[in-house]
């Protein structure tokens, strides 16, 4: 509990809780106010990672255009940055949130089960799940920052998170829409 309250005191998450809460139309960016206070910043191909040592929260920005669509790379690159950022003792939070104009993110990478092997398909799926319960279990305080759209896996990946805080705009939409798709994820 404390560790959360000390958490919603940090001035990273008090900026980005201000410009999310004041946003409007959805022109939500996290990084200018945060990125003036990172102490260090890394970049993968697809995650910009900062992170302020003095408050202890990372702030891992998704940059896989044109949508952060989840792919078996990107899954891959997430659980790795979380990994990484756990076994670092002096990080106690991880705000999730997209580099990506309009988009949180899309989902599964639809490509990643069209025309694939039964094997990549397999591996993929593995991904998925170790993605999400990664992120479930994680002894960081989560928080996704829904800066944009977020169908589907976008969806599981906010709500693996502790706390969810989502732009106002009545053009992003969340929610699982597999139904609508026809498809079935596989049992777990
Ligand atoms: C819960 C467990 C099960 C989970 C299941 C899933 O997640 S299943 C996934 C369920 N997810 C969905 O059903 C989400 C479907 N997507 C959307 O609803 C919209 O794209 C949007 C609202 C995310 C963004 O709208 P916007 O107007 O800002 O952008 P736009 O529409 O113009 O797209 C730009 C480009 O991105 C491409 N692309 C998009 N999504 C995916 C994807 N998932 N994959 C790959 N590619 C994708 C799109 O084809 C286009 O490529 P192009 O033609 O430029 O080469």
């Amino acid at each position: 509990m404390a560790l959360r309250a000390a958490l919603r005191k940090s001035c990273a998450l008090t900026g980005l809780f201000c410009q999310l809460s004041s946003s409007r139309h959805g022109r939500v960016c996290a990084s200018p106010v945060l990125v003036a206070q990172q102490r260090n910043s890394s970049t993968a191909q697809n995650i910009k990672l900062d992170f302020d040592q003095s408050t202890g929260v990372a702030v891992m920005h998704m940059q896989c255009p044109p949508v952060n669509a989840l792919s078996l790379e990107f899954l891959t690159e997430i659980c790795i940055t979380v990994e990484k950022l756990e076994m670092d003792k002096s990080c106690r939070g991880l705000i999730i949130t997209s580099s990506q104009p309009k988009v949180f993110s899309a989902g599964l990478d639809l490509l990643e089960m069209y025309e694939t092997s039964t094997e990549h398909r397999g591996e993929f799926w593995r991904a998925v799940q170790e993605m999400w319960l990664k992120l479930y279990s994680s002894k960081l305080v989560t928080i996704a920052a829904i800066n944009g759209s977020s169908p589907a896996g976008g969806c599981l990946m906010a709500m693996t998170c502790d706390y969810r805080i989502m732009a106002d705009n009545p053009r992003y939409g969340i929610g699982l829409n597999e139904t609508q798709l026809g498809m079935v994820a596989p049992f777990w």
